[in-house]
Order: C-alpha cells, then structure tokens, then sequence
C-alpha cells in the first residue's frame, strides 16, 4: 500500500496496465476517444491529436453545446471518425485513451437542463469508466475548479475540498463533477483503472460559442455588436483565464504522464469581472458601455489555481497572458460574425 500525497489517501499501488493494453503498446497507432470532442476545448484537443500521425481520433458527441463545425477539416480524413452518441447511454469501441470531456460546460447550458446535467456527469463518467475498465483503456477526466464551489481558500490548491452548496442551481454541474472524480477514484482503486483528473479553471479562445454566455465570449461579442458589456453584480468576483492551447498543452501532458491528479490546470492571472471588461474595452471597443446587471445565485465570488503540482509533475505552466489571448479570440469572433476589422 502506498499513500497518495495529493490526497493524503492510502491507495494501492499504480495500477499494472491489463495484458490486453500491454499488447497495445507494441501497435503503431494509438486510438484515442475524445468524448465533447465537438465542443471548444474537445475541438482544439482534437486537432493536436491529429498532428501526431500515429493517432486515430474518434470523436463521440451529442452536438447539445458542440458542433460538427468545429470539426469540419477532420470529417473524411482517414484517422478520424465522428459518432454521435450520448454519453448517458454504454458506448462499446476499442480504443487506448480516452479524453472525458462530454458535458455542457457554460452555466446557462447546464442550468438549462439541471437534471440531463447530473446525468452527463454521473453516468457518462460510469459508462466512458466502463469502456476504459472492458477494454484497458486509460482515461482523463476534465473536472473543473467549480468542484472547490464559492471557496475560502485563495487560491485553491488540489487539497482543499471546496465550499460547495449541494442543492443550488449550479450543483448539477459542481456536485456532478465531484461525483464523477469519486467514481474515477472508485474505478482506480477497486479496478486498477488508470485515471487522470485535470481540474480546468476559465477557458477561453477562438470556436467558444459566440452566444455561449460565459464572460469572455459574451464581453467580446458585445463589444464587437456595439452592445453594453454585461458586468454581474457585484463585479469584484475573480476568475483567472487560460487560453485554450495553454489548457490543451496541459490536457495532454497529463495523459501522458503517471499522475492520477486531480491537478489544476489553469493561469493563476486573477482579474475582477469589472477589470475584465475594461481590458476588452480598451482592446477591442474603447468607447463601449459597461453595464452593472444582477447576478445569478451561488456565484463563486475569487478564483484562482494554485499551480505549484502542474508545474512540479507536468512541467506545465501557461504561456499565453489574457492580453495576448484575447485579440486571438476576437479575429476569430469577427470571422464568424463577419465584422471584418476595416
Ligand atoms: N471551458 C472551461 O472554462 C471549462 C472549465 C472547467 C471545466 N471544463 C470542462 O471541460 C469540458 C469541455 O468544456 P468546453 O468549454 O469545451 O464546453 P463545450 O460545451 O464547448 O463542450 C462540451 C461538449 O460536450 C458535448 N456534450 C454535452 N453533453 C453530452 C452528452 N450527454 N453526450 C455527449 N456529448 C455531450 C457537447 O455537445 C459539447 O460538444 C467539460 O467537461 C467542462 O466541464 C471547461
Ligand atoms: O472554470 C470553471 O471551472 C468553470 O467556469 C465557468 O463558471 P463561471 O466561472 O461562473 O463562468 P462564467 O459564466 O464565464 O462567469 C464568470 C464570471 O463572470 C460573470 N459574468 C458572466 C457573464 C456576463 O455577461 N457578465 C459577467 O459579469 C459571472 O457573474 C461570473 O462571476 C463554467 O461553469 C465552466 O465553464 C467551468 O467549469
């Protein structure tokens, strides 16, 4: 028995890989399940994983929040195949890792319907732990910093067990994800599973769904419409946000390395919603309106990742400061709106 420093739990020791995915390693190709594949970070995961050509990619997605769209220079290719699937329903393919990202992710998605929400998480989680326990598949799941919910330790490190409220609006998606990071725990000490759990702060960049809700997008959006941004009250909350390729970058290191996590994976640059807009403003539209608006409840008023571990056992840290990321985000905005910069 050895102790999981990171949890202080007492675990067995790392799993052996199963005979059957022992074989695997001997095969040239990797074949990797990315499940939300569709959405913004799975889509951007995506295309890293098809730059290695050893790979196949096999995208499983129920297109709620995502869209083929974001997929579209991968249908056809040889290495890729797109399915739409449910996670909530058992999914039977051969693969060797599988990325767990399936589940809407902005807030006015999953409060959309709360119930579908905990049924993603939780048996998505089961059913995605299923096919990695049938075929000895590795799997990463991406948890999120909503796990440590409104938190009174700043910044959260992997240690802290959170502030969350279990019968809120938003714990479809908080105690959803908490759930799913037991069960992989579950899986990986009762079946030898060998799990990955990220815990993603604020991601943001190019293919976010324009009307997604999430502060980003929305800011850039209005400010691109000409519209008032839309600051929540109080506007003194924090987020930190990391750009999408600093997340993927991290994503995948975590795959390939021997930590089970959970790990942070996140920019620890801290802004208030109020100091966000004025960044946006400044940068994209200085003469646009910002607007005080009421909030949503049980909204975590300071988020920041610790992280020391990411940076220790992944030797990750992110390179991109939300100065840089953000007229990235913008071109791609114009784009789909067609506001072309004159
Ligand atoms: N972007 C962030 O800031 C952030 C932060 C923390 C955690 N995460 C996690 O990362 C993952 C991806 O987030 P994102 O920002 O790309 O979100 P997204 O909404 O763009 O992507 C989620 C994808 O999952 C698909 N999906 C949802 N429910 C499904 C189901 N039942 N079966 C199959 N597919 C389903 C959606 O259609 C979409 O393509 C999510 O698990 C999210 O919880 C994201
Ligand atoms: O990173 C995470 O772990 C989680 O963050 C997000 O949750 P949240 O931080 O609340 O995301 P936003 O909806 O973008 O809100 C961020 C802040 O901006 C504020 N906001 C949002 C929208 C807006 O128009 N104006 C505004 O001021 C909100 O009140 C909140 O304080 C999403 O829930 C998930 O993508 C993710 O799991």
């Amino acid at each position: 028995m050895a102790t999981n420093s990171s949890n202080g739990t007492t675990t067995k020791p790392p799993p052996i890989p199963s005979p059957l995915r022992n074989s695997k390693f001997f095969q040239s190709n990797m074949r990797i399940l990315v499940t939300g594949g569709a959405g913004f970070i799975g889509s951007h995961l995506v295309d890293r994983l098809m730059q290695n050509e050893k790979n196949e990619v096999i995208v499983a997605d129920n297109y709620f929040t995502g869209s083929k769209d974001n997929l579209k220079k991968w249908i056809g290719h040889p290495r890729f195949e797109l399915i739409r699937h449910d996670v909530t329903e058992p999914l039977f393919l051969e693969v060797d890792q599988i990325y767990h990202l399936a589940c809407p992710a902005s807030p006015i998605f999953y409060k959309y319907n709360p119930v579908k929400t905990i049924k993603t998480n939780v048996i998505g989680t089961l059913n995605m732990l299923g096919l990695a326990k049938r075929v000895g598949a590795r799997i990463l799941l991406t948890s999120t910093s909503e796990v440590y919910g409104d938190p009174l330790v700043h910044p959260q490190t992997e240690s802290y067990w959170g502030n969350v409220n279990p019968i809120g609006v938003r714990s479809c998606y908080d105690e959803g994800k908490r759930v799913a990071e037991t069960l992989m725990f579950d899986y990986h000490r009762q079946h030898g599973i060998e799990i990955h759990i990220a815990r993603i702060f604020n991601t943001y960049g190019p293919r976010m769904n324009i009307d997604d809700g999430r502060v980003v997008s929305n800011f850039i959006a209005q400010a691109l419409r000409g519209e008032a941004l839309t600051v929540q009250k109080p506007g003194t909350q924090t987020r930190s946000f990391c750009y999408v390729s600093d997340m993927v970058d991290g994503l995948m290191r975590l795959m390939e390395g021997d930590q089970t996590g959970p790990i942070n994976i996140g920019n620890p640059g801290e802004f208030t919603m109020v100091e966000l807009a004025e960044t946006v403003k400044e940068l994209i539209k200085p003469d646009v309106e910002i607007k005080m608006v009421e909030n949503t409840p049980d909204d975590p008023r300071q988020r920041k990742p610790d992280i020391s571990k990411a940076k220790q056992v992944l030797g990750w840290e992110p390179k991109v400061k939300l100065r840089e990321g953000l007229p990235l985000m913008e071109e791609d905005f114009r784009l789909r709106l067609g506001l072309l910069k004159k």
